[in-house]
């Protein structure tokens, strides 16, 4: 289970990304962060594996609390927490099973992460892995050979390697084509199931969200405007949490939400 507390961050600019943000996220439960540009969900992901460091406030996953911890205490945290990123961030010149195994770097000591040689059981839950995520055949191509989508799979695989408690997904679907993107967030919702993964997934579209998750959150200026189910968020809400637009086209009706 992921907490968080009061968590605010002002950035040294004055501005205030985040005010006081409450929040639980149950173990299984994937969420989705929506809310305009600068609302805060960037700066929200970034602080519960503090990337960008909180001003003030708590997060914990299950019983830690990992505000408090020193830096060697953080790096250990860390392992738990997966990050799946909009632009893959995979190292290019490197072939999908390393890129895969190199979720494991924070596992192993620094001699093997030095020479990149993994234990055989890190190679063998690697392939499974690939195998799941559909990319078995692609083990030994380098990642600049893959379309975006196939990226984005290794990018998946990468972070479940970590074997994660808690998923942080920053714009997963952002640079993919529609029907990709679909694809993409059916993994990610199906294996955070399989695995009982807790998910916040960053992501502006806002139809794509309510097609796959159990919760949203509207985020507003730093403030949590909305939270509750996709098929709760009309019109009004699209309001409150973006400004005046005409929604009818971008909300699904909870029928269809519920095909
Ligand atoms: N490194 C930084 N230094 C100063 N201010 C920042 C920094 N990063 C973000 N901000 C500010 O914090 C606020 C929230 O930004 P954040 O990137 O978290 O929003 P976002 O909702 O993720 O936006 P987008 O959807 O455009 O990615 C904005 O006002 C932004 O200008």
């Amino acid at each position: 289970m992921l907490r968080l507390e009061k968590l605010t961050k002002t950035y040294r600019t004055g501005d205030k990304a985040l005010n006081a943000v409450n929040l639980t996220v149950p173990k299984g439960q994937v969420m989705a962060l929506i809310g305009p540009s600068g609302a805060g969900k960037s700066t929200l992901i970034r602080c519960i594996n503090r990337l960008v460091e909180p001003t003030s406030g708590k997060v914990f996953l299950d019983q830690d609390d990992i505000t408090g911890l020193s830096a060697s205490g953080l790096r250990r945290m860390r392992r738990q927490m997966g990050m799946i990123f909009q632009e893959y961030a995979l190292v290019e010149r490197l072939t999908v099973m390393e890129n895969v195994l190199s979720g494991r770097l924070g596992y192993v000591g620094f001699w093997r992460s030095f020479t990149r040689r993994y234990p055989q059981a890190d190679v063998d839950e690697a392939f499974r892995l690939l195998d799941r995520v559909g990319l078995l055949e692609m083990a030994d191509k380098r990642a600049d050979e893959l379309s975006g989508g196939q990226r984005q799979r290794v990018g998946i695989a990468r972070a479940l390697i970590q074997d994660p408690k808690v998923l942080l997904v920053d714009e997963p679907t952002a640079s993919l084509d529609p029907k990709t993107s679909r694809q993409i967030m059916r993994l990610i919702c199906e294996l955070c199931a399989e695995r009982e993964l807790a998910a916040i997934i960053n992501i502006h579209d806002v139809a794509l969200a309510q097609m796959f998750v159990q919760r949203v959150i509207g985020l507003q200026k730093g403030v949590v405007q909305f939270d509750g189910k996709p098929d709760a968020l009309t019109p009004e809400v699209l309001t409150k949490i973006y400004g005046e637009e005409d929604w009818k086209e971008t909300t699904r009706s909870a029928e269809e939400a519920a095909e």
